[in-house]
C-alpha cells in the first residue's frame, strides 16, 4: 500500500505531567506515515482522491490547540484515533517527539501504528 508521509512537522501545544508545563505552550514534532492508495488520484490528478497533506497538518495543529494532555502517548493516541476517524485512515504510523524534554538527549518521544495493515494482495506486483 502506498503511504502519503509528513515529516518533522511541529505543533505547539500544552503538555507535560508537571505543574510548570501548563503554563508553558511546548513544540512537539510528528513523523506521519498514511497508508492510503494513491493511484486514482495520480491517475486523474485530482486532490480529492488522495489524503490531502496540509489537510491534516491543519488539523492536527487544531487539536493541539484544543488539548492539554499529560503524555505524549494521550497526545499521540488521541490524535490517531482523531485522524483516522476524520480521514478515514485505515493505517498509520505516529511518532511524536518532545525535543528537549530531557537535557542530554535531543529528543524522547514514543511511536505507535494503528488500524490494519493494508495487505500486500491489494498491491500490483
Ligand atoms: N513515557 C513518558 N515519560 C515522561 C513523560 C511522558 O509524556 N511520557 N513526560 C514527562 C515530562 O512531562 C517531561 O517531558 C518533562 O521534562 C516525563 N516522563
Amino acid at each position: 500500500m502506498d503511504r502519503i508521509l509528513i515529516e518533522a512537522l511541529d505543533v505547539d501545544t500544552i503538555i507535560g505531567v508537571y505543574g510548570w508545563e501548563r503554563t508553558i505552550t511546548q513544540a512537539l514534532q510528528l513523523d506521519l506515515e498514511l497508508a492510503t492508495d494513491i493511484r486514482s488520484a495520480a491517475a486523474t490528478d485530482d486532490l480529492r482522491l488522495t489524503l490531502d497533506y496540509a489537510a491534516i497538518c491543519q488539523r492536527i495543529q487544531a487539536f493541539a490547540d484544543a488539548h492539554q494532555f499529560a503524555l505524549v502517548e494521550t497526545f499521540a493516541e488521541r490524535l490517531a484515533e482523531c485522524l483516522r476517524n476524520e480521514f478515514s485512515i485505515a493505517w498509520l504510523r505516529l511518532t511524536v517527539r518532545k525535543p528537549g524534554a530531557v537535557a542530554r538527549a535531543k529528543s524522547v518521544g514514543i511511536m505507535i501504528t494503528r488500524g490494519v495493515r493494508p495487505s500486500r494482495e491489494q498491491e500490483p506486483s
